[in-house]
């Protein structure tokens, strides 16, 4: 029997971009991976197999070696530093993670307090600035803490700027760009050099030509 590929995609909102490139490049994805609610799905003619996972938890998996491969965001493997080879700078999900704050909020002098879903990034961050701060972890919503009188200043994703406009906050700093990354685990590159080497090189033409579209746009 040839060797199985086991690949895990987030779902939300990074799914839709790497079905995209994954069927451009060649991958059938399951027919009932759209309405489905089973988390694990084969490709019956490739036996390619794809698991679906929070995106924060894609690259646990491919550190266990549970799956081969995986899809995360940057921002992801920034706060959690896998032992994972990241391979692919895939070129979706653009967004940045950036410092935020009301515009006219007078910060604690003492210790500002930031909330956050990315807590290492952020002490490292604030670290390097030298500046003491307390981090506040939250899971989603970052945006409502400096409203409510929970924080200081945010570090949160932004991509159009829509939630922090209405919400009335402005950006100050910029820590990174972000995009999705293609990650593997190192003991599965090895065994599955072949294949995990094709299914880069098919999916790196592809984003090639999408940042070319990209490019002719502009
Ligand atoms: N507004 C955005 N625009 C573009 N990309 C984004 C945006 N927000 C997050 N991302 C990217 O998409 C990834 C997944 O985001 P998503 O919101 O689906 O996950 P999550 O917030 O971890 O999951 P959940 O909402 O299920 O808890 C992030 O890790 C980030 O790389
Ligand atoms: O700049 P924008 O285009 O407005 O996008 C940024 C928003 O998108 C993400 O939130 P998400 O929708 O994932 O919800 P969450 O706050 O629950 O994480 C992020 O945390 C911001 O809140």
């Amino acid at each position: 029997m040839s060797e199985t590929l086991t690949i895990a995609m987030p779902k939300g909102r990074i799914f839709e971009e790497a079905a995209d490139l994954l069927k451009k490049a060649g991958y059938e994805l399951p027919v009932e991976i759209e309405k489905s609610r089973k988390l694990i799905l084969t490709e019956e003619l490739t036996g390619f197999r794809i698991i679906l996972a929070k995106p924060m938890d894609v690259p646990t998996y491919v550190e266990h070696g549970v799956a081969d491969l995986g899809i995360a965001g940057k921002d992801v493997l920034l706060e959690e530093k896998r032992d994972v080879y990241e391979v692919l700078d895939l070129g979706i999900s653009v967004c940045r993670l950036a410092v935020a704050t009301l515009p006219d909020l007078k910060p604690d002098p003492v210790m500002p307090k930031i909330a956050t879903k990315y807590p290492h990034v952020a002490s490292r961050f604030f670290r390097e600035q030298g500046e003491q701060v307390e981090i506040i972890t939250l899971n989603g919503s970052i945006e409502l803490a400096p409203l409510i009188g929970l924080a200081d200043r945010i570090v949160d994703i932004v991509s159009t700027g829509r939630t922090l406009k209405e919400n009335g906050l402005v950006e100050t700093e910029k820590l990174a760009d972000i995009t999705s990354r293609l990650i593997i685990n190192p003991v599965s590159y090895r065994l599955k050099k072949n294949k995990i080497d094709a299914m880069i090189k098919s999916l790196s033409a592809v984003v090639e030509g999408n940042a070319y579209a990209m490019d002719r746009k502009r």
